[in-house]
């Protein structure tokens, strides 16, 4: 008997283009979500997006709840969560870069509340995702969340953001291509659950946007359509496989491991960028696919050296020989790398010096 089932939970609005942040009113009203919003923000993204919105709501009559969050952590989720409830929200919205995504849609998870996502910033992944990601003591789970209902995705404000918050968007799917060789080969060798169409889409998407490099471009703002649009796809792969599995790989265990011993450092997106290129030597050796993917950071302005991303050698050597222990994912790491043979990926492929 066949007992298989899967549920995979998208988003019905998707709204994306110039100007598109007037319509946020529009969108909620579409989806028939009344009450009170909670805007879950961060401190630029909150005067560029969030103060616009509010205005927006006032004049409908609607006085929106905001919290402004600094960091990605469980305790940020929890202070959202405790506003929400004092605060007698019915829905939440999450304005911002990923960790102000990120903590909207885990605290609505939590809530059992709708969830919105307005990204300001075309860095990452996590725009449509149901997954969230933020540090646990030594471990980084990829945990449940909630996806949105839906986006609305301004390119105007996309293709203002800082240009190399748009670059990061695009190592970070650059990278979906160690990630489903990782994800491929957990399948064969430890019968990880697997999706043949959300690995698909998760190369395609890669596929296109490396194929699109000529349009992105600083100030140009049909870069931001074309990022965010891939940056959705990648999202829809993750929410079709049910795990961060089609995007997230080994090079993202060695970016959370950077995460935790050099805080603050690069952005999410260079850092996978870097460590794709290292997994795919890895992978493949001389004759696999990381020079390709090396050039094709390159052609898009994004780091592709542990100097480019301001981060010493040794600290790359550590993240990488101790990285596949920070959650039980396996991946071409398997038990772990020692320090021998780290320093040789990272010197051969011109990461460290
Ligand atoms: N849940 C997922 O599926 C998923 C996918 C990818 C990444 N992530 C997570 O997202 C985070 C990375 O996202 P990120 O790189 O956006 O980091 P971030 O949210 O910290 O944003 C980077 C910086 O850009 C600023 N910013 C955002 N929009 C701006 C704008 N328009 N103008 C000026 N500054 C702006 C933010 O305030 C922040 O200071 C990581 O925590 C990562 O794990 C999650
Ligand atoms: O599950 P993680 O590793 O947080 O990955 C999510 C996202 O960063 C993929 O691009
Ligand atoms: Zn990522």
């Amino acid at each position: 008997m066949f007992e298989k089932s899967t549920w995979i939970r998208l988003p019905r609005n998707v709204v994306v283009g110039h100007g598109v942040i007037d319509q946020v009113v529009d969108v909620i009203d579409d989806l028939h979500l009344q009450g009170r919003p909670l805007f879950v923000t961060s401190p630029t993204p909150r005067e560029v997006a969030a103060e616009p919105i509010v205005a927006a709501f006032e004049a409908t009559g609607v006085e929106p709840a905001i919290v402004t969050i600094e960091t990605a952590t469980f305790d940020a989720v929890e202070r959202v969560i405790e506003t929400a409830e004092a605060e007698d929200v019915s829905y939440l919205v999450g304005i911002g870069g990923g960790k102000a995504i990120d903590i909207a849609k885990m605290a609505s998870y939590h809530l059992e509340m709708g969830f919105c996502s307005v990204p300001t910033a075309a860095s990452h992944d996590g725009i449509v995702s149901n997954r969230g990601s933020v540090p646990d003591g030594d471990s980084r789970h990829s945990v449940a969340a909630e996806p949105p209902l839906a986006v609305i995705a301004d390119t105007e404000i996309l293709a203002d953001a800082p240009w190399e918050l748009t670059t990061a968007g695009c190592a970070d799917i650059i990278s979906n291509y160690t990630a489903v060789m990782d994800w491929r080969l957990a399948h064969r060798l430890k019968n990880v659950e697997y999706s043949e169409y959300a690995a698909a889409l998760s190369e395609m998407t890669a596929e296109i946007l490396v194929d699109n490099a000529d349009l992105i471009r600083p100030g140009l703002e049909e870069s931001a359509w074309v990022v965010t649009k891939a940056l959705m796809s990648s999202g829809v792969a993750m929410s079709i496989a049910g795990s961060s599995r089609p995007a997230s790989g080994a090079e993202h265990l060695f970016s959370h491991q950077l995460d935790r011993i050099a805080p603050e450092a690069a952005l999410h997106g260079h850092q996978v960028g870097v460590g794709s290129i290292m997994t795919a030597y890895l992978h493949g050796g001389e004759r696999g696919i990381w020079r390709d993917i090396r050039d094709a950071l390159a052609s898009i302005d994004a780091p592709t050296t542990a100097a480019e991303l301001g981060i010493d050698d040794e600290t790359v050597i550590e993240a990488l020989t101790t990285c596949h222990e920070i959650r039980d994912r396996y991946t071409i790491l398997g038990d772990g790398m020692n320090e021998r043979a780290a320093r040789e990926v990272a010197t051969k492929t011109g990461v460290i010096n």
